[in-house]
């Protein structure tokens, strides 16, 4: 008994092992399927976090995964799971060394970023909390690359619109300056005898002094204004002249045509008349032939000399006529004379008018319209006789410094007595235009040498000789010239860039210099 109930007891302490162990099982094998589960999801976020950084990676991460799904032993993916630890490690190790790649890049593009000139002092000061803030993370670094490459996008923009403001402005300023030289020359050319005269003078001041955009439009549209107003006093005055000698020529037509039928009538008349003596004439005659007794002859005589009478009287008035006629015909020719006399009064200043339009209005010499002619004219002259044929082109030194010192009134003075000077040291035969500004074109034609070079230098010494007083101050301007020859296969374009490159050598050499290209 004592053994089967012992037996009994050892079966049920068996059994309760048993369960116990049974339920041992099932607690690991639940826990085994939950860390399964966890391990999985820890998987599938694994996958998702490192996707793309490492292609071998990604691919044991995807096999793992399916390997996961299949009822296998969990410990033969242990090996598997070794791997990708070693894979993800070393991926660990190569995202450290990019990390502190990143770092030094983002320190060595602060850098260069912060050492450009001309960005706002804000944008250098973000640029300086960028760099001096310590990354704790990947991310941190590149949270801070966004931020650089915004700061980089900035600047760009900011350089980029200065950059084109500059040049914008550096072109305006060249045409500005190159329109306000042009405006000069149109004014120079302008009528400066009319009532406008002050008003171009004034203009032609304020662009030498120089002036902004919207001043060079206004002056250029009261330059307009009064070039459109001179053409209509122009036209109106032309219409004037031309409307009164169609009227004049109107009326004379008219007389004479009435003085035409009136000598008609007159001759017919006259004729009739002659007639009518020439009858009378006849029975005179006719009666002293026939009639013997002059008293049977009295009646008829009588009516002869009535008749006489009559056309002596009618000869009388056909004189008075004949006369007023020729009064008509007087008056005629006078209105002739006048209308011939206004004509070419008129013709005279249609002439004077194209004189001054070659002519410099502030130095009274020539222009350059009339230089490029008679430079021109010369050309031809010197291509057939082929004579010796020197230009030279006359330029203040530092003329600026003049109108700046002692204003553009003084500046304007000097000029004209400049001007006045050389033409004074030319021979009759020369040639002198004010060329541009303060430069002078003189023609040479038909000198020898020794001539021509004695005359440029009499004009150098001359003018360097002017004694000019500004403003109590003796002041002393001198020329630079420079001359060329005309040669071989010169034309006149290259004789004048070849006086402009003598002038440049003289001027490079200091003031008061002549140089000569041959
Ligand atoms: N008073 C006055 N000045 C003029 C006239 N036309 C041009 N100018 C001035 O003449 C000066 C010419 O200057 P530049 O020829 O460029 O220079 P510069 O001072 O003479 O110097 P260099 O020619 O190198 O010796 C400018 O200041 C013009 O404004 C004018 O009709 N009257």
């Amino acid at each position: 008994m004592t053994d089967v109930n012992a037996v009994v007891s050892e079966v049920s302490k068996l059994k309760q092992r048993l369960d116990q162990a049974q339920l041992s099982f099932r607690d690991a094998s639940l826990k085994s399927r939950r860390e399964i589960v966890i391990l999985k999801r820890l998987i599938t976020r694994l996958s998702v976090a490192c996707r793309g950084i490492d292609q071998e990676l990604d691919l044991k991460l995807i096999e793992l995964r399916h390997d996961l799904e299949q009822p296998k032993d969990i410990s033969k993916l242990i090996p598997r799971l070794a791997l990708i630890e070693r894979l993800v490690t070393r991926q660990a190790a190569l995202t450290e060394q990019a990390s502190q790649n990143l770092e030094q890049h983002i320190h060595l593009s602060g850098d260069t970023l912060n050492r450009v000139r001309g960005l706002p002092p804000q944008l250098k000061r973000d640029l300086r909390n960028i760099l001096s803030a310590s990354p704790d993370s990947l991310s941190d670094n590149h949270n801070r690359l966004i931020r650089l490459l915004e700061l980089y996008e900035s600047a760009v923009k900011l350089l980029s619109n200065s950059t084109n403001q500059h040049q914008s402005n550096s072109i305006d300023q060249d045409v500005l300056i190159h329109l306000s030289c042009e405006l000069q020359h149109l004014i120079t050319d302008l009528d400066f005898t009319d009532d406008n005269s002050a008003t171009l003078l004034d203009i032609r001041n304020k662009l030498l002094a120089g002036v902004t955009a919207e001043r060079l439009v206004e002056h250029a549209l009261i330059i307009l204004r009064l070039v459109i107003n001179g053409h209509h006093q122009d036209r109106r005055s032309t219409q004037k002249f031309v409307d009164g000698v169609h009227s004049d020529l109107a009326a004379l037509k008219k007389t004479t045509h009435q003085a035409v039928d009136q000598s008609s009538a007159l001759i017919e008349q006259r004729h009739t008349m002659i007639s009518g003596v020439s009858a009378l004439s006849q029975q005179m005659k006719q009666g002293l032939k026939e009639q013997e007794n002059l008293e049977t002859w009295r009646p008829q005589l009588e009516t002869i000399s009535s008749e006489l009478q009559v056309l002596i009287e009618r000869t009388h008035a056909l004189e008075k006529r004949e006369r007023e006629l020729l009064d008509q015909l007087a008056y005629n020719e006078n209105k002739v004379i006048t209308l011939y006399e206004k004509t070419a009064e008129h013709h005279q200043s249609l002439n004077n008018q194209e004189r001054k339009m070659f002519l410099d209005h502030l130095t009274k010499v020539y222009n350059r319209a009339a230089f490029n002619d008679r430079l021109e004219h010369e050309y031809r002259r010197w291509l057939r006789y082929q004579h010796p044929l020197c230009v030279a082109l006359l330029d203040v030194d530092n003329f600026k410094e003049t109108n700046v010192n002692f204003g553009y009134v003084a500046g304007d003075k000097a000029l004209k007595i400049i001007a006045r000077t050389i033409h004074q040291c030319l021979d009759d035969t020369d040639f002198i235009a004010r060329f541009d500004g303060d430069k002078f074109m003189v023609i040479m034609p038909d000198t020898t040498e020794e001539e021509r070079t004695k005359r440029i230098n009499t004009i150098r010494e001359a003018v360097a000789q002017l004694p000019f007083h500004f403003r109590d101050q003796q002041v002393s301007i001198t020329v630079s010239i420079g001359a060329t020859m005309f040669d071989t296969n010169d034309t006149p374009p290259n004789i004048i860039e070849r006086t402009q490159k003598a002038l440049n050598t003289a001027k490079s050499t200091g003031s008061n210099r002549l140089s000569w290209i041959a």
